[in-house]
């Protein structure tokens, strides 16, 4: 049997649908109802797959929280990135002028924020667990629409869509992170590249800890760092490694470089990507 591979679910989300991508048939899937329900299942041996940033959206904020957490190990192996196509999905019967709320993942309902605000002025928004959590609500109400991918149409019983392509940039993709609890976690591989990235994860003065760096940091990502200073903060590095061979190298003269200043810094993610 392969590998178990835990995801954001119920089935027909975008995460099963980028997990399955990659992994195909050969793993079993498990579902999880939320992103930090697959953080905290995760069991050695084990592997997540979690949205991570949405090109229209931004960060996935709810995920970096999860990496935020030191008490648990887990590491970052590799990136996916999947094209989303938001469809308006509704109980067969429903019309248009019929909708009275609009039902989604918090990150869906972003990527269509101007579509709603235009079609849908006076509808309430409501905020579910993933996209495909929102097409199986509509079981439970008639008036309301689901903003969630083509594939839950075929998994949602009496459900039709009304519109495809509501997302307000029509280009919109969603990259998701493979996470283990350790490095070393045996996992299918993965398509990459030959460009070698590191995810850190940095709490301190962040002027002094980037000059102590001297790494390429290609993204950056803050959320508050719960330490009981307020206002202190902990940023999420993605850096450029050019040459694969040194990474490994590289990195811990750096996570030394920024230690001697006093900050804290891990190293929580290694791969390659294109
Ligand atoms: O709800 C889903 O279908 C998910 O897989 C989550 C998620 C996300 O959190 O970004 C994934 C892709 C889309 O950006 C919308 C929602």
């Amino acid at each position: 049997m392969g590998s178990t591979v835990l995801y954001l679910g119920p089935t027909g989300t975008y995460t099963h649908q980028a997990a399955h991508n990659l992994f195909g048939d050969d793993v079993v899937y498990t579902q999880k109802s939320t992103i930090r329900d697959v953080f905290e299942s995760l069991s050695p041996g084990q592997i997540g797959v979690v949205p991570k940033e949405n090109s229209t959206f931004g960060a996935v904020v709810e995920m970096y929280d999860c990496l935020r957490d030191t008490s648990r190990p887990y590491f970052v192996r590799g990136v996916t990135a999947l094209s989303i196509q938001h469809c308006l999905l509704v109980r067969k019967g429903t019309r248009l002028e019929d909708i009275d709320c609009i039902m989604s993942h918090e990150q869906a309902l972003g990527q269509c924020s101007g579509y709603i605000r235009q079609h849908f002025p006076n509808a309430t928004t409501k905020k579910t667990r993933s996209t495909a959590a929102a097409a199986q609500e509509l079981l439970h109400s008639p008036r309301a629409a689901a903003i969630c991918s083509k594939l839950c149409a075929t998994l949602v019983e009496d459900t039709v869509i009304l519109e495809e392509g509501v997302q307000d940039i029509k280009d919109n993709y969603t990259r998701f992170f493979i996470i283990t609890t350790s490095e070393c976690t045996a996992i299918p591989p993965i398509p990459s590249a030959e460009q070698t990235i590191a995810l850190l994860r940095l709490t301190g003065p962040i002027s002094k800890c980037l000059a102590a760096l001297e790494l390429d940091i290609t993204s950056i990502d803050r959320r508050p760092s719960l330490t009981g200073s307020p206002f202190q903060d902990t940023y999420f590095l993605e850096v450029f490694l050019p040459d694969a061979k040194m990474a490994r190298h590289q990195i811990d003269n750096a996570l030394e470089r920024v230690r001697n200043t006093g900050a804290e810094i891990d190293l929580v993610g290694l791969w390659t990507s294109v």
